[in-house]
């Protein structure tokens, strides 16, 4: 059986993110990364610090490892990294996933198309703002939101933009404008990804919070759009695996 490289499996937890926010969750982090984000909260998926907790996995032992961890307590996955997008071989996972009657969200940047996203039910799509200093492929991005659409699944996608500065804000609405079809959120930025005083983080980004809703509530050309935190790190910080 094919093998997917894994960083880690954790959960139960909550979705602390996007569509599906609040959604109790496992989680299946998989390694390696097309991208290289100054900010990157996962970086230990691509920079090789997390090199020696990579497994190359089959499906069948990924969801082995997820019921022993969560028992018959699930009914949802979300499948991150790094880019899982990257990963043609998920499809044996997906696969697996839908003959088991768990819902999936996957999260991705949007840089590369993969067939199985037609079987994903929460399809997040974070294209990366200037601050990120990574470059978005519209071409690419086109093509996936093109293709949800033709297979009348748009409902199942969403957009998700960090944000962390004005040029990140203007990015934002040129994607929400070229995109009118796909939910789209708005996400605060975390600007200290390596504190541990949790009280501290959690002060200075509910600040970060407020003026993001701030700034979105007297803008006329953001109308529906949601604005989030991520509500994981609320509660756990950065801690990893929660
Ligand atoms: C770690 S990424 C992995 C999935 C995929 N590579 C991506 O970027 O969409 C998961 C989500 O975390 C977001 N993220 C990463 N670092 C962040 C930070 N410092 N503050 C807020 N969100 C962050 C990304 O934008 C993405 O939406
Ligand atoms: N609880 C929780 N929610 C999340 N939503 C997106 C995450 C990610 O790293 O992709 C994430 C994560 O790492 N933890
Ligand atoms: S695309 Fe996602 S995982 Fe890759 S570097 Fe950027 S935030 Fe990190
Ligand atoms: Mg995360």
């Amino acid at each position: 059986m094919s093998k997917i490289p894994v960083m880690e499996i954790f959960g139960p937890t909550i979705q602390g993110e996007g569509m599906v926010v609040g959604q109790k969750t496992m989680f299946v982090r998989t390694a390696g990364c097309d991208y290289s984000c100054a900010w990157c909260d996962s970086a230990f998926t691509w920079d090789g610090s997390g090199k020696d907790l990579i497994r190359q996995m089959d499906a069948t032992e990924i969801w082995n490892e997820l019921t022993s961890l969560g028992g018959v307590g699930f009914s949802y996955i979300t499948i991150s990294g790094g880019n899982p997008a990257l990963l043609k071989n998920m499809s044996s996972l997906v696969h697996l996933l839908k003959e088991k009657n768990i819902k999936i969200c996957l999260e991705t940047q949007g840089s590369k198309w993969q067939d199985w996203f037609l079987d994903i039910h929460a399809l997040t799509l974070s294209p990366k703002p200037p601050s990120s200093g990574m470059e978005t492929d519209f071409q690419v991005l086109d093509k996936i939101v093109d293709r949800l659409a033709e297979a009348g699944a748009i409902q199942n996608g969403s957009l998700k933009i960090v944000i962390f500065d004005d040029s990140d804000y203007e990015y934002a609405k040129m994607v929400h404008k070229r995109y009118p079809a796909l939910t789209f959120f708005l996400q605060v930025g975390n600007d200290d990804i390596v504190t541990e005083n949790r009280q501290k983080l959690m002060v200075s980004l509910v600040d970060k919070y407020e003026s993001l809703v701030e700034k979105v509530m007297i803008d006329n050309e953001m109308k529906n759009v949601r604005v989030l935190p991520q509500l994981h790190v609320y509660i756990w910080g950065n801690k990893r695996g929660v």
